[in-house]
């Protein structure tokens, strides 16, 4: 009997109270999963012979183990609850409930065939249009009518025919009910922009407070600059005037006054002070506005 052998610290229950040091490691806990082999086997009993050897306290049925192997009658107690292997989701998940159903099967199609096999178009619903199919491909086609997303107006409108540009981005001369006009060559809104990122083009060395009686002057006759008001600032449109795809005569209409009306009623979508920066001349002041300051002075 194997426990004759083995000295007190290792038979059942005695293991804790002997002291560590006496016995490191194997004292114990064996997990046995593989079978030795009949050589180690033998290695083994040699060994056993001459030194005391320790016999595990638990046997392997007591011991859990990962194993995954079947007809093991062990309970494994680290092994999570494997669930089914399926190939898709499981016929009660929470997935498969929320999914789109499955297609019918083909004996569950409606038996409509025709002659030569092929199962018969839907009716259709008398007086309703319908799209043509949708192909595999249709996502990606453009449609065919309609406006095109971000493509701009759509064609044949009135803000495509005002917007044309030639390719080398001067105006050119395109009929239109909203009145733009040929631009001379070198004034097209691209000649505009560079022109305004080359300087001041506002006529004054610096911003001027200009009242309304000074702005009344400003016609763009007579000599005089044109300037005009927009959100109680002051611009001089003299420089834009051959830039206007508009026409001179529409913008002159701006001169000498508040602009923002004529402006917005025209194309509230044009930016004015992006435009007419470089063309700023000062701010709008009430008419009275340096005889007070004269008078609070006395
Ligand atoms: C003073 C600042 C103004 C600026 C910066 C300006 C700018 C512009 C721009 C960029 C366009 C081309 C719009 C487009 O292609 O969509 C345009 C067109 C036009 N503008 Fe002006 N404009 C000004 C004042 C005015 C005024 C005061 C009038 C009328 C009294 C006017 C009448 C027109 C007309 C009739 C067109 C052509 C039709 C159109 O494109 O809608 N503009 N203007």
């Amino acid at each position: 009997m194997a426990w004759n052998i083995l000295p007190q610290w290792m038979l059942p229950g005695k293991a804790v109270e002997t002291p560590i040091e006496s016995k490191p490691t194997d004292s114990g806990l064996y997990i046995n999963t593989k079978p030795q082999d009949s050589s180690a086997a033998a290695e083994d009993q040699k060994e056993s012979e001459s030194t005391p050897k320790a016999e595990p306290v638990m046997t392997a049925k007591d011991v859990p183990t990962f194993s995954l192997s079947e007809g093991d009658d062990l309970e494994p107690t680290f092994d999570p609850p494997s669930p089914p292997v399926t190939s898709f989701l499981a016929l009660n998940s929470a997935q498969r409930a929320s999914s789109m159903a499955p297609p019918p099967r083909p004996a569950e199609l409606p038996a409509k065939k025709s002659a030569a096999g092929l199962m018969a178009p839907p009716t259709r619903v008398p007086g309703v249009q319908r799209a043509p199919p949708p192909s595999s491909a249709s996502s990606l086609r453009l449609p065919g009518t309609g406006p095109l997303p971000n493509r701009g107006p759509p064609i044949g409108s009135q803000q495509r025919i005002s917007s044309s540009l030639s390719p080398n981005g001067t105006a050119v001369s395109v009929p239109n009910p909203r009145g733009k006009v040929l631009l001379s060559p070198g004034h097209s809104p691209m000649d505009w922009a560079a022109l305004t990122r080359s300087g001041n083009l506002a006529g004054v060395p610096m911003f001027q407070r200009v009242t309304p009686s000074e702005l009344k002057r400003m016609t763009g006759r007579k000599g005089k600059p044109a300037w005009s008001s927009w959100q109680g600032k002051v611009y001089n449109i003299t420089p834009y005037l051959p830039f206007h795809p508009g026409g001179e005569a529409e913008l002159m209409k701006a001169a000498g006054r508040d602009g923002a009306k004529l402006f917005m009623d025209v194309h509230p979508w044009v930016n004015w002070e992006n435009m007419l920066g470089s063309c700023m001349v000062g701010v709008l002041v009430p008419e009275d506005y340096g005889v007070k300051g004269l008078e609070e002075m006395d």
